[in-house]
């Protein structure tokens, strides 16, 4: 049994089928990356985990448990976290109470709630900013913000969308230092990335994928050498 897994998942968007047929596996403890041109069904494979859209078709396990089917706040609750692409934080709460929304998950106690909030805000170096509006952030501060977010549900998979998307070089580096950090504290993670620097360097395996289907599975070498990954990315002229 694996950690978890995706069997021959297919959604459609009326005609449009955004998920074709995709299955996978990810074990406890890796980097799981995943790839693919705009529109190539990325997010909406995160949608699909994390139950905020029903599957057309297929099986999703985590834990040996099947999970489709169930809603958003039951799958996070059974440890899937998820970043979203575009960061939302609760922009009239300060950055503490943004981390704590996400610890309510798991305690009724305020005192514990703020406590765990302030290590998660310490992990992801953003305790300095705790008392800030979150609306205030610089763009690098609300990605780590909508990370600690998700880590204060206390994942044992975590799901990441574009992490470092839109981030100078600086805080890239930091941003995979972080992610680095969430794996050697034991959280499994898939993430979305655009940045082959980000994706290649850090993730066991990836999974490429060209609208909604499945082009190559392997490691990041077998991956930046694949032909149809070169061509579903680079175009005819680089395959
Ligand atoms: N709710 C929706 N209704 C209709 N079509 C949708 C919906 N969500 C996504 N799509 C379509 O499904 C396809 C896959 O979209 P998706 O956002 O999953 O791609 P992506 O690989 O995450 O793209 P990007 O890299 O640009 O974020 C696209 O054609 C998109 O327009």
């Amino acid at each position: 049994m694996s950690f978890f897994e995706v069997k021959n998942i297919v959604k459609n968007f009326g005609g449009l089928r955004a998920v074709n047929d995709i299955s996978f596996t990810v074990e406890q403890g890796e980097i799981f990356g995943l790839i693919g041109p705009n529109g190539s069904g990325k997010t909406t494979i995160f949608n699909l985990i994390n139950g905020f859209y029903p599957l057309t078709s297929g099986e999703i396990y985590f834990q040996g448990r099947r999970i489709d089917g169930l809603p958003p706040h039951k799958i996070c609750a059974l440890g899937i976290g998820r970043t979203f692409q575009v960061v939302k934080p609760l922009k009239r709460m300060s950055v503490l109470e943004n981390v704590m929304a996400g610890a309510f998950l798991h305690t009724s106690s305020i005192v514990r709630a703020r406590a765990r909030a302030l290590e998660i805000l310490e992990f992801c170096g953003l305790y300095h900013r705790k008392d800030m509006d979150a609306k205030n952030l610089t763009i690098a501060d609300r990605k780590r913000l909508e990370i600690a977010r998700a880590l204060a549900t206390e994942p044992q998979l975590l799901l990441l969308d574009e992490t470092a998307a839109g981030l100078n070089p600086k805080e890239t580096e930091e941003a995979i230092k972080i992610i680095l950090k969430i794996k050697e504290a034991g959280i499994t993670i898939i993430i979305v990335e655009h940045i082959m620097k980000v994706i290649m360097g850090i993730s066991d395996r990836i999974l490429a994928i060209s609208f909604g289907r499945e082009i190559a599975i392997g490691t990041p070498k077998e991956i930046a050498n694949h032909p149809e990954v070169i061509k579903a990315y680079l175009g005819e002229a680089y395959a």
